[in-house]
């Protein structure tokens, strides 16, 4: 399996508080690893992190070989790092189309100057930017593309969720980081959107996904490889099985020892 992610003692401070504390985490092309942990336990923290949303005091964090660490979030993502946050960040008002597009702000032309006198290319980026929009929505669901053009409040929470994840996709990434992308949703609902997951996967065998989830039976299902953190800390690591046999995590974790 060929290397492609890598933190290394990655640490972030807020304060006097040690949010994560020397985490090393390696992600090989394709795999889908979960991020398990009692609440404050850093997971969040690590996207942000990773994404450059929060300063690292210390460590190391690379994809292919190359430095990201301490990068600003624009030029992460520009290496092909997304991520979906816990709390929806979609413009309600903004159809579905424009809130999945802007995910593509590498490839936008923004210059309106440049729009109104090359109108030709303008309108052949508006056409290609809607080819990729209503096959990324397809891939999720038929009556989902039907609704392109529909503003997002009309959407329910499970074809919201579907949107930010179109919107982290669209930019084609090598690594998808997935924050709770099951808040919100009813466990049937949940276990729809899981499927949809993992035909996210099928259909983009090289990317990454890291995953953070609560509920167990999700990430006992898509996940290859489970890295378990308490207080920053990883605390096991391995598969689904591995990882809740382990005594502490039965114990702090999930209550059942
Ligand atoms: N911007 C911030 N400023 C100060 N403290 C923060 C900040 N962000 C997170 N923290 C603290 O860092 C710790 C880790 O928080 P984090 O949100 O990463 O945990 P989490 O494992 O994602 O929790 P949850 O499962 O509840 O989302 C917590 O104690 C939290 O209060």
């Amino acid at each position: 399996m060929t290397h492609l992610f890598s933190a290394k003692d990655v640490s972030v401070k807020f304060g006097g508080l040690q949010a994560l504390d020397s985490l090393s985490l390696d992600i090989n092309e394709g795999t889908i690893t979960g991020l398990i942990g009692p609440n404050g336990s850093g997971k969040t923290t690590f996207f942000n992190a990773v994404t450059g949303l929060c300063n690292l005091s210390g460590g190391q964090v690379s994809i292919d070989g190359k430095e990201i660490g301490g990068l600003p979030a624009r030029q992460i993502y520009q290496f092909g790092v997304t991520r979906t946050f816990q709390r929806s960040r979609l413009c309600l008002s903004l159809s579905v189309f424009d809130n999945i597009v802007i995910g593509r702000q590498n490839s936008l032309d923004l210059g309106i100057f440049s729009n109104l006198i090359r109108r030709r290319q303008f309108n052949q980026s508006v056409r290609e930017n809607y080819e990729r929009v209503h096959g990324l929505l397809r891939a999720f669901s038929e009556p989902l593309a039907q609704r392109i053009f529909d503003p997002l409040h009309r959407l329910n929470m499970i074809d919201r969720r579907r949107i930010e994840v179109c919107r982290a996709l669209i930019a084609e990434p090598r690594l998808l980081l997935l924050d709770e992308p099951s808040a919100g949703m009813t466990p049937d609902e949940t276990r729809e959107f899981m499927g949809d997951i993992l035909n996210v996967r099928k259909h983009n065998p090289r990317m990454s996904i890291i995953i953070i989830e609560h509920e167990m039976d999700i990430m006992q299902r898509v996940a290859e490889h489970c890295v378990v953190l308490n207080y920053g800390r990883k605390v096991a690591e391995g598969t689904f099985e591995a990882v809740v046999a382990d005594p502490w995590v039965q114990e702090a974790y999930l209550g059942t020892s």
